[in-house]
Parts: structure tokens; C-alpha cells; sequence
């Protein structure tokens, strides 16, 4: 598989550097508890802000015969060193308004002194040091190829500021904690470089010098809360202040600020010298604070998240990439012998594990199978058959892997004429749902020796379920026995419960030859909300139907079925009597549950996508505000459910009901043109953070999600995909 510069960047140097990412990661969470734990036992109980450099001294003066220096440190726990009446130097904390000895200064817990040695220099010192240095630099490079990889994952450097589409939990959130946490990590990275060049005086640590006034004033004599800089300088801009040692013209106050450095007269309060710090001291100052995340608590809750975030980056993104390696090609034959070829174009992998599966099943029916990226198209001697299974990335673009593939349709030629497929998987989260599918299609179809067997076939959310209706539809055109590989069914075993039918409408009773069923589970304890799904296997060729539930009661479920002439399962389902018995199982859909604060719903469904609306409905005992869009052909359509949504309505369960009759009046209605009538409304719903679902078939959900996406567009500035992130647009089709 083709990988760009920046992935290729960014694994390599996260392998390199793994081991010592890890242990900087781990010691960093402990050290980071230092100064929060610091801070938390406070030794400063005055506000240093309000307190001037002239009150401290004098109210030191006034309490301490003799004071060496007085300092504050970056947990702003201010500590005095002076010389008691028995002559002996003690240092302790102070309260700097009273001047009182607060408490003494303790050790390092052990831990934290243990943490410290661990990830300063991994007790292997100078070595240890270099080593540390030098991941932080990796560290470092690995957060910049990060943000080109979000850049191009997300279209460009304005799509890093733009919502992250949900996929898969590691991909998904690997991207959005990188967001999050780009910044504190490229802080705590530099600053990490900083201070080891610095240990290894690559950067030199400057030594202040003070060109001191020889005419030394000793009159007039003012008493310290006189002197203006004192005055006009507070505690918190302090970091030192050095009593003069003995009472001698030449003999000053040094008081250390965070920008600078003065020598103050010690009888008049004068300047003598003031010297700017050098930029490199106040780099090397801000590089320890950012480092060690002393002098906030808040800095160092965000670098405590930071090196848990690191820990995340190294799963998620080991995981990421173990993933991609299993899209790794196998061929038996030589691809100028194959008669089948298949070609991929993906991005993170899974197009691979459905292209495998055919290609695996191909050889298993003793056909000669090629499999390949689309990048490495090329003329295939004896191809007659070639399917091009493509993801689409970005805004409706090639992934990586299928760049090349225009450039190298018009390069290599194919000899003979070849049937052709394309299928294309996406996510209908996207605006350019399958564009790229679509893209292939077209370019496939100039192509002298080409002939489309089929219009492009998409795939949402790389549903099995859709890959297998392909995979039916395609088996025919093409004559063959094929049926899903063992590798995905057994993938899908599921505890399965016995339920009996209480209730069967029957098709033919219907006009679109749909019909609810109610099932009681008979034995045991199964949990199950509306929205999840039932799981029928079929005996006859073990491929797995789900119907969405709605749930009636702790035991019942209700699924509305449309029977299918050769639907061996729908006609199964039909068949069944009260009292019959059937084996399913449960399979938990969180995603498309109501949540349960919803205090207003809109449920849109075409056809049996009303199944588990009728739960909800049914359920809605707080009585929260649901209005349901339902599409169908005609008014027969919905006398299958008309008694049911009455009583709804009639009881309050159910606020409004919107018909959509596509065939009920000369121009078309359908769902989406109710939305679009009532778009004020629809936007209101989500601005007042309600729900919309939707369910039925992948084609009303692609027309519906249009829709609200320029709803959400228009009248909230947002796209429709903000809400899908925030959990209030929730979808399943099929
Ligand atoms: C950043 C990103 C952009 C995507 N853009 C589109 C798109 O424009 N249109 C679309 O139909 N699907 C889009 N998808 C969905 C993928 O095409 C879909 O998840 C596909 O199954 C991924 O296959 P792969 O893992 O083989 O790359 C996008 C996914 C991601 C993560």
C-alpha cells in the first residue's frame, strides 16, 4: 500500500523512539502530580500581587536580626534564609504580609525525586540525558508530521479547524485528541529540547554582569519602605531578593525579577545597575515552567492530559497501523495469467479486508484472481473480468493508493475487451458520498475495451450487509457460485435466544407487501432497546438479515418487515403463526438509540424504517415532543401503521405526523421535500439540541442528509456533520 511522506514520517519516528516515549509519558503523568500536589498544599496564604518588595523588607527588617535572602519559587511559596540570634541559618517558608516562619521546607517525596531521575536522564546520566533530548525532538518531529497528516486528512489546513467526521473509535479520536493536544505537546517538546541543549551548554547558560557605579551614595539614609523601586515593584514579579551582607556603600540589594536584575543602594534606594536579562535566560526560564508545569495548576492539569494523550497516540496509533498491515497483497498467480482482476483504492485499509474476501473466495472457486492497488494498474494479459473497489477521501477525492490510477489508464493498455465493475465505499457523512467510485466509473467507461456490467455500487459505512447484496447481484452477471468468505461469517457468531410469535400481520393484507411482527422472547433474559437490532441467520445460506427492533415491553419486540419475492428469510418471517418459534439474536446498536434527555425528536423513516420509531413511541412515557416524517407510495402504504400512530397521537406520545405520498398527487412528495418545507422548524430542533433520525433505505438517507445539510448550512452555519459528532443526528440505513 502506498503510504505518503508524512504517515511514512510519522510511524517511523514514533517506532524509534517508542521506548523512551513511553517512559517519558509514564514519569511525565507522575511528575506532573508534583506541582498540582505542590499547589494544593499551600504554603502561600497572602496574595502576592498585592504585596510590595518594601513591605516584605521591612516587615523582615523588623522581625529578623539578620536576613540573607528572601525567595520565591515558581509554586509562588515564598521562603526566607536568615540568621537567628543563636548566629545559625535557618530557611524556612514565610508568610510574606507578617513575616512569620509558616513551615520548613520538606524533600521531594521519593517518588517524584525517582520520576525526575527516570525522566531526566533514565539514570544512564550523561547518555541517559542525550537520549531523553533527543526523543523529545522526535517527539517533536512526530506532532508536525501529525498536523500534515490532519491537514490532509481533513482537505487542507482550514478542514483542522473543521469537525472530525466519526469513524472508527482509534482513527476517530487518535485525530481528535491530536487536535486537542497538538499544542501542549509541541510546548513540553521544545521546551524539553531547550533544556537539554542547555545541560550539554550547546545552548549557553549566561552569567549576568553588573557594571556597578564606583561614586557610592551614602546619604541621604531613607528607611526602606521609602525606596521607589520597592515600592513600585511587587512580590509577584520577583523571583529573589538579596539582603546586602554588611553595612558598606558597596555592599547592595540584588533583587531578582523575571525579566531582569538590579543592585539597589542600600541606603537610598538608588539603581545602581540594572541589567535585562538576555533572551536565552528568559527562554530557559519559560522552558522550565512550560516543562515541569509548575507556577499553574491548570498547565499542569494540561500536561498530565498531554502525556496521557501520548500514551493514547502510541495504542491508537500502533493500532492504526497494525490495522493498514493487513491490507497486505497476496498473489498465488502471476497477474498476465489471471482472468479475474481486482483493484483497490484505499486509505486506511478496510477496503482491503472486503477486496480479500473476494479475491480469496475467486481462488477458492479454482478461478485465476489478481489482486492490486489501483496505483499499480497495469495491462493484465488474460484480464476478462475487473473489479475496482475504491474508497473515496477528502472532499470526494482519491486515497492515496489511487492517485496515479487516471495517469495509468491512459499509459497501459489492455488487449482484450473486459467486463467491469466498480464499487465504491464511503460514508454518506460526507457530501461527495463515493465521488471517487463515480470518478473510476467514468474514466472506465471511455476505455475502448471496457463493458459496464453494472451501475457503480456503494457501500456506506463498509456495511457487510450492502458488500453481500453486491456480492449477490454480481455473482449473477458473472455466473458464479460465490458466497461470503468463511473469514467474515465466523467473524459474526452470535449468542442467539428463542423468541415466539405473538403477532403477525401478514403480507398479503398489505398493498406494499410489508407486515409487523411481534416476537416474545421465551426463555432466559435478553436486553434490548428500540433501535437495536434483530439478527436472523438464514439456514440456507448462513448470511445474517437485521431488522431494526422496536421494543414493546422487557420481553417483546416488534420489527416491521417487506416481504421479497426471493427473500428466503422475508418469507420465512411471513409464513410464521402465532405460537411459532424462531431463534435470533440481539445485536446492540448504541448509536441509534433515543437518547434518553431527548426532550425533542423528529423520527424520519421511509417505509419499514418505522419498526423502531413504533418502540420509541410507544415508550415515550415523559412524553418528550416526537414528530414523525414518514414516506411511503400511497395511503394503503400506511394503513399498516395508521392505527397504531392514532393512538399515539390521540395519547400525546406522538406531537405530529407528516405524510410524504410519493404517489398520492401528480408532482412527487417525498420526506425530504417536507423537511425542506419545514426547514425553520428542523433547524430549531437542532439548535435546541433535539434529535433527528433517520432510517429506511441508503437512498432516502443520501436525499434526506442533503437536505439537512443545507438546513444546517443556512440556517445554523454549520454542516449537518457538527450535529452527527454532537450525537444528534443519528442514522441507520441500509
Ligand atoms: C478524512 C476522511 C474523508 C472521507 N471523505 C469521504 C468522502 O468525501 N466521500 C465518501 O463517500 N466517503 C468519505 N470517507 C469515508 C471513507 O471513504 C470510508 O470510510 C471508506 O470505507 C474507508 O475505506 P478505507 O479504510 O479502505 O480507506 C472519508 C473518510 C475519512 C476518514
Amino acid at each position: 500500500m502506498t503510504i505518503s511522506i508524512w504517515r511514512y514520517s510519522h510511524l517511523a519516528l514514533a517506532i524509534s523512539s517508542s521506548i523512551f516515549i513511553l517512559l517519558a509519558s509514564l514519569t511525565g503523568i507522575i511528575l506532573a502530580f508534583e506541582p498540582i500536589s505542590n499547589r494544593v498544599q499551600k504554603q502561600t496564604i497572602s496574595n502576592l500581587d498585592e504585596i510590595s518588595v518594601a513591605e516584605i523588607t521591612t516587615t523582615l527588617r523588623e522581625n529578623y536580626s539578620e536576613i540573607i535572602s528572601v525567595e520565591i519559587d515558581k509554586n509562588d511559596w515564598v521562603t526566607a534564609s536568615v540568621i537567628d540570634d543563636d548566629g545559625n541559618n535557618q530557611i524556612f517558608y514565610i508568610d510574606p504580609l507578617t513575616g512569620k516562619n509558616i513551615g520548613t521546607p520538606t524533600e521531594t517525596h521519593p517518588i517524584f525525586q525517582f520520576a525526575t531521575s527516570l525522566h531526566r536522564s533514565l539514570f544512564l546520566k550523561s547518555i541517559g540525558r542525550f537520549f531523553v533530548g533527543l526523543t523529545s525532538f522526535l517527539l517533536f518531529l512526530i506532532s508536525i508530521t501529525g498536523i500534515f497528516l490532519i491537514f490532509k486528512k481533513q482537505g487542507g489546513f482550514r478542514g483542522f479547524f473543521k469537525p472530525i467526521v466519526k469513524e472508527k473509535f482509534n482513527p476517530y479520536y487518535h485525530t481528535l485528541f491530536g487536535k486537542w493536544l497538538l499544542i501542549p505537546i509541541v510546548i513540553i517538546t521544545i521546551s524539553g529540547v531547550y533544556l537539554s541543549l542547555e545541560q550539554f551548554s550547546i545552548i549557553s547558560k549566561t552569567k549576568i554582569v553588573h557594571q556597578e557605579d564606583t561614586l557610592f551614595a551614602e546619604e541621604p539614609v531613607l528607611p526602606l519602605s521609602e525606596f521607589d523601586i520597592f515600592n513600585n515593584t511587587k512580590l509577584s514579579d520577583v523571583r529573589k531578593i538579596e539582603f546586602p551582607f554588611a553595612e558598606f556603600p558597596d555592599s547592595y540589594f540584588l533583587l531578582q525579577l523575571k525579566d531582569k536584575e538590579l543592585l539597589i543602594n542600600q541606603f537610598n534606594g538608588n539603581i545602581v545597575s540594572e541589567v535585562n536579562y538576555p533572551f536565552t535566560a528568559i527562554i530557559s526560564y519559560y522552558s522550565l515552567i512550560f516543562h515541569t508545569g509548575q507556577a499553574s495548576i491548570i498547565w499542569s492539569i494540561v500536561l498530565l492530559f498531554a502525556c496521557i494523550g501520548i500514551l493514547f497516540f502510541m495504542y491508537s496509533g500502533f493500532s492504526i497501523a497494525l490495522q493498514r498491515r493487513k491490507s497486505r497483497i497476496k498473489n498465488r498467480y502471476k497477474k498476465d495469467d489471471c482472468e479475474y482482476v481486482i483493484l483497490i483504492g484505499s486509505e486506511n485499509g478496510n477496503t482491503f479486508y472486503f477486496a480479500n474476501a473476494l479475491h480469496s473466495e475467486l481462488i477458492r472457486l479454482g478461478k485465476k484472481s489478481y489482486l492490486a492497488e489501483l496505483n499499480s494498474y497495469s495491462s493484465y494479459k488474460n484480464m476478462q473480468h475487473l473489479v475496482v473497489m475504491t474508497a473515496t477521501y477528502g472532499a470526494g477525492e482519491a486515497p492515496t493508493n489511487a492517485k496515479k490510477f487516471k495517469a495509468l489508464l491512459q499509459t497501459h493498455q489492455q488487449g482484450k475487451p473486459f467486463d467491469y465493475s466498480v464499487v465504491g465505499f464511503g460514508s454518506l457523512a460526507y457530501p461527495d458520498f463515493c465521488k471517487y467510485a463515480y470518478d473510476v466509473d467514468e474514466l472506465l467507461e471511455a476505455h475502448p475495451n471496457s463493458n459496464k456490467i453494472d451501475d457503480v455500487f456503494t457501500i456506506n459505512n463498509q456495511s457487510l450487509e450492502s458488500f453481500n447484496q453486491w456480492l449477490l447481484k454480481w455473482k449473477e452477471k458473472e455466473n458464479l457460485e460465490i458466497r461470503l468468505p468463511e473469514a467474515i461469517l465466523s467473524k459474526k457468531k452470535r449468542k442467539t435466544y428463542t423468541f415466539e410469535v405473538i403477532k403477525n400481520t401478514k403480507a398479503n393484507k398489505q398493498s406494499d407487501n410489508t407486515f409487523l411482527i411481534q416476537l416474545k422472547v421465551t426463555l432466559g433474559k435478553v436486553r434490548f432497546k428500540s433501535g437495536d437490532l434483530l439478527s436472523i441467520t438464514s439456514d440456507k445460506d448462513q448470511r445474517e438479515r437485521l431488522y431494526s427492533i422496536g421494543k414493546w415491553d422487557r420481553n417483546t419486540i416488534l420489527i416491521s418487515v417487506k416481504l421479497h419475492d426471493r427473500g428466503y428469510v422475508s418469507n420465512k418471517l411471513n409464513d410464521l403463526t402465532v405460537g411459532d418459534k424462531l431463534t435470533c439474536g440481539i445485536v446492540k446498536n448504541k448509536d441509534f438509540r433515543l437518547p434518553k434527555k431527548a426532550k425533542n425528536a423528529v423520527f424520519i423513516a421511509t417505509g419499514t424504517g418505522i419498526g423502531p420509531y413504533l418502540g420509541m413511541m410507544h415508550e415515550n412515557n415523559k412524553k418528550a415532543v416526537l414528530q414523525l416524517y414518514w414516506g411511503g407510495r400511497t395511503k394503503a402504504s400506511f394503513e399498516l401503521y395508521k392505527k397504531e400512530v392514532a393512538t399515539y397521537i390521540n395519547n400525546g406520545n406522538l406531537q405530529s405526523l407528516h405524510l410524504a405520498l410519493s404517489q398520492e398527487q401528480e408532482e412527487k412528495v417525498y420526506v425530504q421535500h417536507l423537511l425542506e418545507r419545514d426547514s425553520e422548524h428542523i433547524a430549531k430542533i437542532l439548535k435546541n439540541k433535539g434529535v433527528i433520525m433517520i432510517c429506511g433505505s441508503v437512498v432516502m438517507q443520501k436525499d434526506v442528509t442533503d437536505t439537512l445539510n443545507e438546513i444546517c448550512k443556512k440556517h445554523l452555519n454549520k454542516p449537518l456533520s457538527y450535529y452527527q459528532n454532537k450525537g444528534t443526528v443519528l442514522m441507520d440505513c441500509y
